[in-house]
């Protein structure tokens, strides 16, 4: 939570553009990034990601035959690599991908897309952007002599997504590209973008990073990735900046405040907000008062539940990681839209690790509220759980980061117990 928050932070005194700017003009997607590589590259329509991908893994059409599709999935498991050093190492051009998706020629597809405020559903881009991270590293570990893959590929961990224009239009074809910019041992981070038709040039709009992970056939274990070789410095220095955020990661989860106490400035920092919150006229600790033009955290509050159909499962007959991302979003835009009092419209995404896999069936438990504001920012933090029909248990999957700036100037939020000064990124309030 802490990084996000230093993002906000750093949008907030105009420190952090995010991707190339909020005001950028139309460029030629082909002279940035590595794009140059694979200029004979056609798109592929965004209907027939899925479709690819059902094909790839072999999954089932209907969902009566998905245990059969499973058993098949099984025999694949003896084209699984035992170490790396089997498998053939591939150029981030092998990965490159584009997606083309017509909202201005094919009307139908725009109603799926479509927002009440006549701008694009972004809980949509993030599903499409998960199957196209999938999709990617699909490429990467593509086998020539075999149709299906023995690897099972599952989103780890959604790292950022910068938005660079504050709305998109509906009316106007959009394109994304990926390629997979760094792998590990099991693990890939995926680098996409995307783009609107604005005359006639394709302008950026959005810039993300994934994580994924590959599992065996069955997805019950680990499986190993084909490495990758570099073929420019351009290219070296994606790679090194995929290592770097692997350390920042493994630096950033040994810090959480679930492993470790605050530090004695965010101590400080905690406690002199609660002290701004006491009454003077009262000597007690436990008569509180909310500072002017502020509210109470835990007023900011939505939640929502969702039963996991078997229609959102995704090709492992486990719920599609872009459908949890998009109601989160969407119950996280209301949350902003209800605290601001007006029309929020999304930044940044961070850090979304899936932490565990939601089974077909579950009930999904979404919780959403304002850990922090400032200016016209609200960051909002969606908590998911999932229970079985049978178990009363739950069990967290996710947790959910976006900033959204509002219309207006929106108020303070301030904790009114511990677990909230937690959730509070006291960092950035410590830059304020
Ligand atoms: C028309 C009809 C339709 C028919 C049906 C088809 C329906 C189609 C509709 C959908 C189509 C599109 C589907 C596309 C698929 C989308 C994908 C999903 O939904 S997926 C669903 C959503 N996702 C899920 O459900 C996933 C849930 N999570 C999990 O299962 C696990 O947490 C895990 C597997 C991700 C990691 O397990 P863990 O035991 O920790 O694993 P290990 O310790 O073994 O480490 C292995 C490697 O992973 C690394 N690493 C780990 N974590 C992170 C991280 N946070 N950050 C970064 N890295 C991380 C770690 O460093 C290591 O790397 P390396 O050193 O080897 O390189």
């Amino acid at each position: 939570m802490r990084r996000a928050a230093l993002r906000l932070c750093a949008l907030g005194k105009g420190q952090l553009t995010p991707g190339r700017g909020l005001t950028q003009g139309p460029q030629n997607p082909k002279k940035q990034g590595i794009f140059h590589i694979h200029e004979a590259c056609s798109p592929i329509h965004v209907n027939h990601v899925r479709d690819k991908l059902r094909e790839i893994v072999g999954a089932s059409t209907n969902w009566r035959d998905h245990v059969k599709a499973m058993e098949e999935r099984k025999l694949l498991h003896s084209f699984l690599a035992k170490s790396q050093d089997e498998l053939p190492p591939r150029r981030m051009k092998d990965s490159y991908i584009e997606v083309l998706l017509p909202l201005g020629s094919e009307p139908e597809l725009r109603e799926k897309y479509l927002t009440v405020q006549n701008t694009v559903r972004f809980g949509r881009i993030l599903e499409d952007l998960d199957s196209l991270g999938v999709l990617t590293c699909y490429m990467h570990n593509k086998i020539h002599s075999a149709k299906m893959s023995p690897l099972s590929i599952v989103t780890a961990l959604v790292d950022k997504i910068d938005m660079c224009k504050k709305s998109l239009s509906p009316e106007q074809d959009i394109k994304f590209s990926g390629h997979v910019s760094w792998v590990g041992k099991t693990s890939m981070e995926v680098k996409m973008q995307m783009f609107q038709l604005h005359g006639d040039e394709f302008c950026p709009v959005l810039d993300a990073t994934f994580v994924m992970v590959a599992r065996d056939s069955e997805n019950k274990g680990p499986a190993f990735v084909n490495p990758l070789i570099l073929e420019s410095p351009e290219e070296e220095e994606l790679f090194r900046q995929g290592e770097l955020n692997k350390g920042r990661r493994i630096a950033f989860s040994s810090t959480s405040l679930l492993k470790m106490a605050p530090s004695a400035e965010e101590r400080t920092t905690i406690h002199e907000m609660f002290l701004s919150t006491l009454d003077p006229k009262t000597i007690s600790f436990r008569s509180r008062v909310l500072p002017p033009n502020a509210v109470w955290m835990e007023n900011s509050k939505l939640k929502s539940l969702e039963i996991c159909h078997p229609q959102e499962r995704n090709i492992f007959n486990r719920i599609f990681g872009g459908f949890l991302m998009r109601k989160a979003y969407e119950l996280g835009w209301a949350t902003a839209c209800s605290f601001g009092g007006s029309r929020p419209f999304v930044v940044a995404v961070d850090d979304i690790m899936f932490q565990k896999p939601v089974e077909v069936g579950s009930l999904l438990f979404l919780s959403s509220q304002v850990c922090f504001t400032q200016n016209n920012y609200i960051q909002v933090r969606v908590h998911s759980e999932v229970a079985s029909l049978q178990e009363k248990e739950h069990t967290t999957t996710n947790v959910f980061h976006f900033t959204f700036m509002s219309e207006k100037e929106v108020p303070l939020v301030f904790p009114k117990t511990y677990g909230g000064s937690v959730l509070m990124p006291v960092s950035t309030r410590a830059c304020l």
